[in-house]
């Protein structure tokens, strides 16, 4: 049987620090995906709906309002997955789209209901892409970044690995966009000794950023899941990063799997 790997790659990365999705980085993620698939059943996480709509439409006051972006999200996330789905194909690869809300994640039968769309895809060879249902839900378009909600698909589908893609190698000892003197943890086993590390920077405060990382790290652990944090600046990242030869952050995980009924 296969492994199981989740990966969740955000905007930062999708748009490779400019105002547009990068054809370049979704097709370095297919390229890796051909190779990883002969190992993994694999699930990504992604974000970047807003972004791609930036590209067809402005609609007034979406930094500010929540309504204007959704709508955004609703225009984007077709033409996302229109991205996806023609880079994907040249690449032999398949594509179908996973719409979730946190609140998805508390009820059981929804829970089971997932897995087995899940499952099924993976068994006709398809690779299941999840972004927040950003219409119904606001949680991530407010304060996260598809961080936590990566966590809760690798605890429903019990995974054996979750790597968040990012903009950074992983945790450092404090933020090294403000202190020169920072230095990389490579592994956390107890998370209480990196939270005085975190120290976001302003613009990021309430967006995500490291905490959000560190919290879907939580969740992993105490589910079992093991969580890698991977710097998707980096070339062929998530293979480097398998066969350690790029530095990345490892939150290792506790023995015993639990379900997802053991609240989050
Ligand atoms: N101790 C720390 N180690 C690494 N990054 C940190 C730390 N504290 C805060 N950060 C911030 O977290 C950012 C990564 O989170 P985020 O911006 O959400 O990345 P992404 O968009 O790639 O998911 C870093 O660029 C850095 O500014
Ligand atoms: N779900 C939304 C936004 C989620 C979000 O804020 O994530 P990120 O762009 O990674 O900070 C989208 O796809 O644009």
């Amino acid at each position: 049987m296969k492994k199981k790997l989740i990966i969740k790659i955000g905007t930062s990365t999708l748009t490779a620090g400019t105002n547009r999705i990068s054809f370049a980085v979704i097709e370095s993620l297919a390229r890796q995906i051909v190779e990883l698939k002969k190992e993994f059943d694999i699930v990504i996480v992604s974000s970047g709906a807003i972004a791609t709509a930036r590209q067809f439409v402005e609609i007034n006051g979406y930094h500010r309002n929540v309504d204007s972006k959704q709508a955004m999200a609703a225009i984007g996330q077709t033409k996302l997955m229109e991205l996806y789905d023609g880079i994907f194909r040249t690449f032999g690869l398949n594509i179908a789209q996973i719409l979730l809300t946190y609140r998805d994640f508390e009820n059981e039968t929804a829970n089971e209901n997932t897995r087995n769309t899940i499952n099924k895809l993976w068994e006709v060879d398809y690779i299941p892409i999840v972004n927040e249902n950003d219409t119904v839900s606001i949680e991530e378009i407010v304060l996260g970044d598809n961080d936590k909600l990566s966590a809760l698909v690798a605890v429903i589908t019990a995974a054996d690995l979750l790597i968040l893609v990012s903009d950074i190698d992983g945790v450092y000892t404090c933020n090294p966009h403000l202190h020169k003197e920072a230095e990389l943890i490579t592994e956390v086993t107890d998370l209480d000794s990196v939270a005085h590390c975190i120290e976001e920077k302003e613009s990021t405060l309430g967006t995500g950023g490291m905490s959000s990382k560190v919290h879907a790290a939580e969740i992993c652990k105490k589910h079992g899941v093991e969580m890698w944090i991977v710097n998707g600046q980096r070339e062929n990242y998530i293979i480097q990063a398998l066969n350690g030869t790029i530095p990345f952050t490892k939150f290792t995980a506790v023995a015993v799997k639990t379900t997802i009924n053991d609240k989050p």
